[in-house]
Order: structure tokens, then sequence, then C-alpha cells
């Protein structure tokens, strides 16, 4: 089985944890789009009024052709679950996301949420954090001086490129940089440290955030429950 397919296979499972009449965070990135995929089907086929937040416009759009209520994070009080991909999970469930560069719009539906499920395939798992380019989101506004600071971290800062070599620009039309810092021994404390970064508008560690991690392997979906 080829990665899509271990991508397409947790996002299918990850529906059964859909409840009629839930208000749903929806992520973003290709784990995503399959999961959407799946969930404007079930909600169809067993008429399910569902009300669903998105976390980027691509995940905006596929929701709404496929006939899912879309509504503003600010139009509800809480969600009842997110369901979101992710770049990097670790033996203690904590996460890089950001690899889309939608993370702050993540991280806000994430922690408005009673649950967060995360659907990935197996490559994603990993012992230790780092391996991933950890994504910041910056303000054009001191990028100088931010990077200055970052790289002095030892930190290794790079501005994210499109394939044309132009910045890549966040739904906010900010920056993101990309820090390599190698095996992330503590994510609290980096996160601590990015946190206290002026001009950072935030981070991609998403740590004790999970609930359920859906792992796609070869032989099928594996639930990881009860993370917290
Ligand atoms: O954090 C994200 C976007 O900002 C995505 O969830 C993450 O990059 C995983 O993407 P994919 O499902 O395409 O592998």
């Amino acid at each position: 089985m080829d990665q899509n397919q271990l991508k397409k296979a947790a996002a299918e499972y990850a529906v059964r944890f859909v409840e009629d009449g839930m208000n749903l965070g929806l992520g973003t990135g290709s784990t995503v789009t399959y999961m959407v995929a799946a969930l404007a089907k079930r909600a169809q086929d067993e008429n399910m009024e569902l009300t669903c937040v998105t976390t980027s416009s691509r995940t905006k759009r596929q929701a709404e052709g496929l006939g899912l209520r879309v509504v503003e994070l600010n139009e509800v009080d809480r969600l009842d679950l997110t369901i979101d991909g992710a770049d990097e999970i670790d033996a203690n469930y904590q996460g890089i996301k950001g690899g889309g560069a939608a993370h702050t719009m993540e991280k806000i539906v994430a922690t408005a949420s009673d649950q967060v499920i995360w659907i990935v395939d197996e490559s994603k798992m990993v012992e230790t954090l780092g391996k991933f380019p950890l994504p910041v989101e910056v303000f054009d506004y001191g990028l100088t001086q931010i990077t200055e600071r970052l790289a002095e971290q030892g930190l290794n800062p790079v501005l994210r490129l499109d394939e044309n070599k132009e910045p890549v620009r966040t739904h906010f039309k900010n920056l993101v940089l990309d820090l390599n810092v190698g095996q992330i021994a503590d994510p609290h404390a980096l996160a601590d440290q990015l946190d206290h970064e002026v001009g950072l508008v935030e981070h991609g560690l998403f740590l004790d955030m999970v609930n359920k991690v859906i792992v796609g392997t070869p032989d099928g979906p594996k639930l990881i429950d009860h993370i917290r």
C-alpha cells in the first residue's frame, strides 16, 4: 500500500467518531481531504446535521462543495470534535503541524475542541520530534530581526518558498519560517521558548492536544485511544 492509501484508510476510519448534531473542526492537508470526502458521504447517507468549522480556505471549499454546512469559528461556542492530520507524532503523542502552513488556524480550532483526532500514515510516527522542520508563522514586519534571533538560538530558520521561489503566505498573509532544530528532546521547553518570541505569531508544536490518533498501516488503520 502506498502512503496515500494509508492516509485514506486512516481518514475513512475517523468519521465513525462523528455523531449527528456535532460541531466539527476540519483540519487541512491531503489526509483531511480524504476525511472530508468520507464525512460528506456519511452525512448525506445518514442525513446527519453537522456544523463544520474549517482551518483553511482549501478545506472550506471542499467541504462546502460537498454540501457540508460551514460556519465561522466565532459563530459557535465550542467544537465537539476536530479531525486533522499531522506532520510528525512522537512516542508521547506530541505533534508537529504546519506542513501546509495552516497551523495557526489549526491550533486555534484544536484548542476550541473538546476532542481532537489526528489521522496519519505510519511514516509520521516517530520516537522523537524534529526530523520534520518545525514551522513558525511570522509577520513580514521585523522578519530580519526575528530570523536573526532564532538563528542565534541555534534554530536554523529558513524562509519557506513555493515552487516559484516566492515566499509562502499563510491564510493571514504572514510568512513561514521552517526551523531545522534536529531532535526535539523537550518539546515543552522549546514551545515555551517560542511562545516568548516577540513577533512570532504561532509555532507548529501541538502539545498535549490530541485524544486519539488513527495510524494508517498496511494491516489496516490502528486506533490509539485514551491518550488524554
Ligand atoms: O499541519 C498540516 C497543515 O498545516 C497538515 O495536517 C499536515 O501537514 C499533514 O498533511 P498531510 O495530510 O498532507 O500529510
